[in-house]
């Protein structure tokens, strides 16, 4: 194409080679065709958005675009030179970094150390020079004004904070191209502006951001152009200014969508209280009580640091609180346990699904019947045949990406393996689902199909506890509790407006209360 012909896609017109530019790749993990000829250009300077429905080859592309894994075919260039071979870290280092919702950096090292892996400043004897390193280190973060204390270990670190001192580290080996993976899934509201308000900065220094999220509404806030990846292919790229929303849930899903909006029916005012808790008191001072009757869906709500996923993981039995009860049926909890919690019909979704949900090198099977092995044999022997049945349903149920219920779960993408996560809460049949941010990761139709399933699971009878500060995941509850700074200080009834939950998780006055 020639440098000075306009665009025809109405982008800039300019010189400049862009930042990265993969053509036809595919890449194949045995009989699952993961990229099929997809391609991608990243100008200098854009903040290009990538987005798909769960399973459509982003993150395989993220790893191929950053030198992790090689393409079966096709072929990648970095500023119009050819990527440089597989094995050159460095090279890769120069030119590209990922920040993955998982973090890559070593807990029990300090900041400093984590900033200079594997290039200390060594002195002539081959002796590290600590203070040289930390005062580095200190200069490094000044100069992109990350405000971190770095002789302090990595594990005290925030995601927020994790997140700069991983993109500072990008920066310092030279790449000027920030591939951000998911990046605000983790983050509360005033986190993502944060981290928006970096990455403009960031941009008017020259910085260019890939940015993968399921949550549309950020690509039209941040980018300048977004791709389109469905079942391996890429579907289209465009300004995000000429793609209105359901155009874009279209390319996604190839289907032209609206989302039904569920009937909301709440549940019968005499139905039986079934949860319980009581003055619950967790380790770090939260508070809570709440009764939730059969059939009812009840929000907890509230910014990172509210207590909301503490009291959670509290009733669970993930964590010991420091005092109160939760009564479930009529059963008293075991403080501390979560196996009590199971055998008295919690199923859960937890937050953290890389660390309680699941056992990555099972099979979808094993991942989703492991809490429940008595309804899959008898006399301690599991049979195989009942467990396929219940996880092949579940696969239907909730549209799982995977060709079988032997699948590790491994291998399946990101969104999908939330779902096992789901899968296997449902599988006990519990009394009481609880669901920590239930969607984060999960692509707009999977999201509906999750939030489906809550309705139906109340239909059943049982009470339903979602914890999130994702409004669409708290629109479903028959009421919402607002918790900040570890009390509760309000409630909404259904049908509330955005702006007035909003509000209460920041803290400010409601007239509900
Ligand atoms: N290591 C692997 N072994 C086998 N199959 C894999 C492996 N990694 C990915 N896949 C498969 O490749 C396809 C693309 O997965 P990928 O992780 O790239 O999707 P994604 O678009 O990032 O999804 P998500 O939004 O859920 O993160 C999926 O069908 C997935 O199951």
């Amino acid at each position: 194409m020639s440098a000075t012909a306009p665009r025809p896609d109405g982008g800039p017109v300019d010189d400049d080679p862009p930042v990265v530019e993969a053509v036809e790749i595919t890449k194949r993990f045995g009989s699952t065709l993961a990229l099929s000829r997809a391609e991608i250009t990243v100008r200098r300077g854009e903040a290009h958005a990538l987005v798909g429905r769960n399973g459509a080859g982003k993150s395989t592309l993220v790893s191929i675009l950053t030198g992790l894994q090689a393409a079966d075919g096709g072929a990648v260039a970095f500023a119009g030179r050819p990527a440089p071979p597989l094995g050159d870290r460095d090279a890769w280092r120069q030119r590209v970094a990922c920040v993955y919702q998982k973090s890559t950096i070593i807990p029990t090292l300090t900041v400093a150390e984590n900033l200079f892996l594997h290039r200390h400043a060594r002195s002539r004897s081959g002796l590290i020079h600590w203070s040289r390193l930390r005062r580095e280190a200190e200069q490094l973060l000044a100069d992109w004004s990350v405000d971190v204390d770095v002789r302090q270990p990595a594990s005290a670190l925030s995601v927020e904070q994790r997140q700069f001192v991983e993109i500072a580290r990008a920066l310092s080996f030279g790449a000027r191209f920030i591939i951000l993976d998911e990046p605000t899934a983790q983050l509360d509201a005033a986190g993502i502006n944060r981290l928006f308000t970096r990455i403009r900065d960031l941009r008017a220094h020259g910085v260019t951001f890939l940015f993968i999220s399921h949550h549309l509404q950020e690509i039209y806030e941040l980018c300048d152009r977004v791709t389109v990846f469905r079942d391996a292919r890429h579907i289209v790229t465009a300004p995000v200014a000429a793609l209105s929303r359901q155009a874009l849930v279209a390319a996604m899903t190839g289907e032209d969508v609206t989302m039904p909006v569920a009937d909301h029916r709440p549940p019968t005012a005499d139905a039986p209280v079934l949860l319980a808790v009581r003055d619950l008191v967790t380790a770090s001072g939260a508070e809570l009580s709440l009764e939730a009757r059969a059939g009812e869906v009840v929000g907890l709500a509230g910014s990172g640091g509210s207590g909301k996923v503490e009291v959670a993981e509290a009733i669970v039995g993930l964590a010991r609180p420091a005092g109160g009860t939760v009564t479930l049926a009529g059963r008293v909890l075991r403080p501390g346990s979560v196996p009590d919690a199971l055998a008295a019909g919690v199923g859960l979704v937890p937050q953290d699904r890389h660390r309680e949900g699941l056992v990555p090198s099972l099979s979808v099977a094993e991942n989703v019947t492991m809490t429940v092995p008595h309804r899959v044999g008898r006399y301690g022997l599991i049979s195989s045949a009942r467990r396929d049945a219940l996880a092949r349903r579940t696969i239907a149920d909730l549209t799982i990406k995977a060709a079988g219920p032997q699948v590790p779960v491994s291998e399946l993408s990101g969104g999908n393996q939330q779902k096992v996560v789901m899968g296997r809460a449902l599988a006990n049949d519990p009394r009481l689902l609880v669901l920590v941010t239930p969607t984060a990761g999960v692509d707009v139709r999977a999201k509906q199909t999750l939030l489906g399933v809550v309705e139906d699971v109340r239909r059943r009878g049982a009470a339903v506890l979602v914890v999130s500060d994702e409004l669409d995941d708290l629109r479903i509850c028959d009421r919402v509790l607002v918790m900040f700074q570890g009390r509760v200080v309000g409630e909404l009834a259904h049908g509330w407006r955005d702006n007035d939950l909003v509000a209460a998780m920041e803290g400010v006055d409601l007239h509900h209360v």
